[in-house]
């Protein structure tokens, strides 16, 4: 993380990442480390900031210790911060001021914001070198719009509405403008003695303008399921390369049924399933991902009438041991592994997966140790939700080739 020198014998002014993260919100309840695609929304920005390498110090500051767990272990330093600047009404100003006060050896301060959570380093690359290199005391993100404006009539205003950016006499067609550049709200850089004054924005200032497609700003409740589409499509997924899910092991009970057994009176046993799952469970096969399920139980009487053709462990007392057989069995990586639990019994197979998911309905300690929480429980459609997040990640494995492409050639322009 740690930024290098000039390479002049000076040492680079320090830069510093700010995450603001307050534990309270005026809609979505603690929405800076609420899951968005399985990643506290801090997550994304802090993962991004970090592997950008540009920083001296990337910091998160908030009044919440839930919020400080989340931050350290995304690798950011925590600044404690008073109530009073952890208002509704605080400003971000405010907070900003708060801490460059505590920290002197911050000269140059980027107010990151989680709210706009598909930021990449490439982008944090390029503005560091504006702020470091072209000697710019400010630069703000910006995003590129073709909206065409007209005046507001206030109720019993006599007036009428009035073009803003066109001419209804000669419409532009999307491709012959060029469109206007809008503040998008993802991150905020300024210099100390601008902050100081009270700008976020001023002296020499640059904007810096972001892909549309990664301009995404959490504003308001409903922005929340299309951000979540927006981060798996475009969102920064970390320095690893991801590698595509040749397997899926399913834990079966609470996963693929939701855990109760009926037991009748002449002894046998019933579970229910959806058939949701089961469609989800084809769907997986016809992409090449076979799946395979796993139980501590003796099910296997339940399996073959459930009729999944799918190859099974019952009785197994070590899963993991019985994951690191078909690994090996199938010549397989953990990256290339997936798996759905629900129980303490799952913890180490969700840690070493590289794709791990659970039932929104799991235990405690399962839900902390994955990666993705379903927003169905076990036995009620889980499944089919995971295999729908496994599909959206293989998609992402095409774009985070690109994307790391993307890095190499932001760092070469830069010449870092
Ligand atoms: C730099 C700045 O002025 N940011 C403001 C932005 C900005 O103008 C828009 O994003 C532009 O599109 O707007 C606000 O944005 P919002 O309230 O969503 O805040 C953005 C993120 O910053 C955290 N925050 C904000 C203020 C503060 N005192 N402490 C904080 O921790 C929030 O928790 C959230 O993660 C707004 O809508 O009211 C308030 C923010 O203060």
């Amino acid at each position: 993380m740690e930024a290098e020198g000039s390479g002049e014998g000076r040492p680079r002014a320090h830069l510093a990442a700010l995450v603001l993260a307050r534990g309270g919100s005026k809609g979505i309840p603690l929405k800076n480390i609420k899951l968005l695609a399985g990643v506290p929304l801090i997550g994304w920005v802090l993962r991004a900031a970090c592997d950008a390498g540009v920083f001296h110090s990337v910091w998160v500051s908030t009044d919440h210790d839930e919020i400080e767990k989340v931050a350290k272990q995304f690798g950011a330093q925590v600044h404690r911060r008073s109530p009073e600047v952890s208002q509704d009404s605080s400003t971000s100003l405010e907070a900003i001021r708060e801490f460059l006060n505590q920290h002197p050896e911050v000269d140059i301060v980027g107010n990151i914001q989680a709210t706009s959570p598909c930021l990449h380093p490439s982008d944090l690359i390029k503005v560091a070198d504006l702020l470091q290199k072209e000697g710019f005391d400010s630069v703000f993100s910006v995003v590129r719009r073709h909206q065409f404006r007209w005046s507001e009539v206030k109720k019993g205003e006599n007036k009428m509405t009035e073009p803003q950016n066109l001419n209804p006499a000669k419409r532009y067609r999307r491709q012959d403008w060029p469109g206007e550049l809008y503040e998008n709200g993802s991150f905020y850089f300024a210099k100390r003695h601008l902050i100081e004054k009270g700008y976020l924005q001023g002296g020499k200032m640059a904007y810096y303008e972001m892909r549309a497609e990664h301009s995404v700003d959490i504003d308001i409740d409903i922005d929340w399921p299309i951000a979540e589409q927006r981060v798996l499509r475009f969102g920064y997924f970390g320095r690893e390369p991801l590698k595509e899910v040749k397997l899926l092991v399913c834990s079966i009970d609470g996963c693929l049924t939701n855990g109760r057994i009926y037991v009748t009176e002449d002894q046998k046993q019933m579970v229910s399933y959806d058939y949701r799952d089961i469609v989800g469970i084809d769907l997986l096969k016809k992409r090449g991902i076979q799946v395979r399920l796993i139980s501590e139980r003796d099910c296997s009487k339940t399996l073959s009438a459930m009729q999944l053709g799918c190859v099974a462990k019952t009785r197994a007392t070590n899963k993991l041991q019985v994951l690191e057989d078909w690994q090996k069995d199938m010549g397989l990586s953990w990256k290339e592994v997936a798996y759905l639990g629900n129980e303490e019994s799952d913890v180490e197979c969700l840690r070493k997966a590289g794709m791990s998911g659970v039932p929104a309905d799991a235990c405690v300690v399962a839900q902390k140790a994955a990666g993705y929480i379903c927003k169905s429980n076990g036995g009620c459609g889980a499944v089919r939700e995971f295999a729908e997040h496994i599909f959206l990640l293989l998609e992402k494995v095409t774009s985070a080739r690109k994307q790391l492409e993307e890095i190499n050639s932001a760092i070469k322009e830069t010449g870092k």
